[in-house]
């Protein structure tokens, strides 16, 4: 009996409540937290002795039915909540002389579990590493319950706010914008959505700029219970962003002057370079320019200026001392072709030189090699010059040993290359061997910008040559750059060339005026025939008529803007005979 009321004395100290039932789950007995729980609720012990657990445990008794079933007791745990309180509890069983006779449920609150987890030491270790972190982040963290009352601010945040935060816990982060700390608060932007929001941030006292980020954390039930903000400095990303901008701008500014010093180069080079076709066509040229062993392939209209970027091209190049060579491809004779390109041992063929002959390839050396009008290289040496360009090497004629070729190849055409291999006048092969890279020329129609610095150009070295002070005033300007320039740079040049040379007055303008009207006006006897057969008509008439009073190809060259070459080809396919001199 003694040892009976000692154990429920015992009982009645422990801190959570016991409620033991007999076999038929009635209650048997309640300890002294468990009768002071009721009789906080206006409940007596009496009420509950004898009866059902059900009226006093409706949650838990179904737990402890089942765990009365059957031979083997079910140890069992639960949680029960009601009017908005939380319990757990363990249901153990009631064992008197070794036999069942029902079991004992205990009750605790939860928070006492919290009581005892705070004293153990791994959770004491937990709970100090995540402060450490908390604490040690350089991003300022927040952390305010779902009303937004602020439950804690590390360190970071203190900083970047410049604000005491032991004073701000437990107020709500309104009163900080009402205080003018802070110009948003992102809290209330997630309180009001739910969702995690970002807003840039600025802080009056530290002039800082803070990317905030507000992150919501939810609860079991769907509730906002927390919302966790996080702050990243950003003024000197900001800062660096700004620096890298400026930088960039420098850069290109400095990229720009470098563009006009390189310009400059150009026009020392003589070759005028104002409109952005021009100067990208340059850039590329002095790109290629760089490059060791290669071909390469200028196309454009007859007078763009092929032969002045080829020779550009190698005075730009590593190579600039060594020999240009520049041959014309349609000023060779068929016959000759091979003998000059590639040179001849002595009686290589009849009527050869008895020394033999070194070719303008050997003559090139380690420079430059101009192949200009290469759409007219004779069919049957295509082929040669193809095999000269993928091996690098060739025989003059008459030898058996092989030379190599050393120089860069610089081809030019004006001629459409690939309407040359339809109509097979021109090797596929030799063309895809030497249009690897290829720079066009746009006419000078299409670039009027070059136009103003071309005419500026060309009156100071006609001026200089003819030793004349002949000027043209900008009313002439539009006239020139509505003029089409079918001879392009050429035509220009002669044009002017003819004022200076001509006219009595310094002014040039009315004679080039009378000069570009007549060139640009169409003959009336070409208004009922297409425009190839009107070309080809006043191609043939003004051939025949400045043929009349030129003594040789070249002057009728310089006569009409075009290249000597063309002359010849033109006057060949018109079938007119070459003025005397040359017959
Ligand atoms: N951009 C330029 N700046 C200065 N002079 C130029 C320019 N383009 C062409 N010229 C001048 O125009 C004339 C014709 O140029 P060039 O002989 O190089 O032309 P081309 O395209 O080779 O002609 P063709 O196909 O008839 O041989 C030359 O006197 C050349 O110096």
């Amino acid at each position: 009996m003694t040892i009976n009321v000692n154990l429920f004395a015992i009982l009645d100290a422990v801190s959570y409540a016991v409620v033991a039932v007999d076999l038929d789950c009635r209650v048997i007995y309640l300890n002294k937290p468990a009768t002071q729980f009721l009789q906080a609720r206006g409940r007596a012990e009496a009420e509950y002795i004898g009866h059902d657990s059900e009226t006093l445990l409706p949650l838990a008794t179904p737990k402890v039915r089942e765990a009365l079933i059957g031979n083997e007791f079910k140890h069992g745990e639960g949680r029960i909540v009601a009017k908005g309180k939380e319990l757990f509890y363990e249901i153990t069983p009631l064992m008197i002389e070794e036999r069942l006779a029902g079991a004992v449920i205990s009750l605790q609150r939860p928070e006492r579990y919290e009581e005892l987890a705070c004293n153990l030491v791994t959770y004491q270790n937990m709970a100090r590493q995540l402060q450490t972190i908390f604490q040690s982040s350089s991003d300022g963290i927040w952390v305010t319950d779902g009303n937004g009352t602020i439950l804690d601010i590390n360190k970071a945040s203190k900083r970047l706010n410049a604000i005491d935060g032991s004073t701000l816990i437990g107020k709500n982060v309104k009163v900080m914008l009402d205080d003018g700390i802070i110009d948003d608060a992102v809290t209330l932007h997630v309180m009001e959505t739910g969702q995690q929001h970002t807003i840039i941030q600025h802080i009056k006292s530290t002039g800082k700029q803070l990317l905030v980020t507000g992150t919501p954390a939810f609860d079991d039930h769907g509730n906002l219970f927390l919302v966790v903000v996080n702050e990243r400095d950003i003024t000197d990303l900001n800062m660096l962003r700004e620096n890298l901008e400026q930088a960039r701008r420098l850069q290109a500014k400095v990229r720009e002057e470098l563009d006009d010093l390189t310009m400059l180069e150009f026009r020392h080079g003589g070759v005028v370079a104002e409109s952005k076709s021009m100067r990208q066509v340059l850039s590329t040229c002095l790109r290629l320019s760089k490059l060791e062993a290669t071909t390469l392939l200028l196309l454009g209209e007859s007078g763009t200026g092929k032969g002045l970027l080829a020779k550009f091209i190698h005075k730009s190049g590593p190579n600039k001392q060594k020999p240009f060579i520049s041959v014309n491809c349609a000023a060779l004779p068929d016959s000759l072709f091979e003998a000059e390109l590639f040179g001849y041992q002595k009686g290589a063929f009849t009527g050869a030189v008895e020394t033999g002959r070194v070719g303008l390839i050997e003559l090139a050396e380690d420079g430059t090699l101009f192949l200009d009008e290469v759409g007219e290289t004779p069919l049957a040496s295509q082929a040669k010059l193809l095999k000269c360009l993928d091996e690098r090497e060739y025989f003059p004629l008459g030898a058996s040993k092989p030379k190599q070729l050393k120089c860069n190849i610089i081809a030019a055409t004006n001629r459409d290359l690939d309407a040359m291999v339809l109509s097979k006048r021109f090797r596929k092969d030799l063309l895809y061997r030497l249009n690897t890279f290829t720079v066009s020329i746009p006419p000078l129609r299409e670039r009027p910008e070059d136009l103003f610095e071309l005419v500026a150009m060309i009156l100071r070295q006609c001026n200089t040559k003819y030793s004349t002070d002949k000027r043209i005033t900008p009313k002439l300007f539009d006239q020139l750059q509505r003029y089409p320039f079918p001879g392009n740079v050429r035509e220009l040049k002669g044009l002017i060339r003819k004022g200076v040379v001509m006219s009595d007055e310094p002014i040039l303008d009315e004679f080039l005026f009378d000069l570009l009207k007549t060139d640009s006006s169409i003959p009336k006897e070409t208004e009922n025939i297409t425009l190839p057969q009107a070309i080809d008509s006043v191609e043939r008439k003004m051939l025949a008529k400045v043929r009349t009073f030129c003594s040789g190809t070249r002057e009728m060259a310089s006569y009409l803007g075009v290249s000597q070459p063309t002359v010849v080809r033109k006057l060949k396919k018109h079938g007119i005979r070459p003025p005397k001199e040359n017959a």
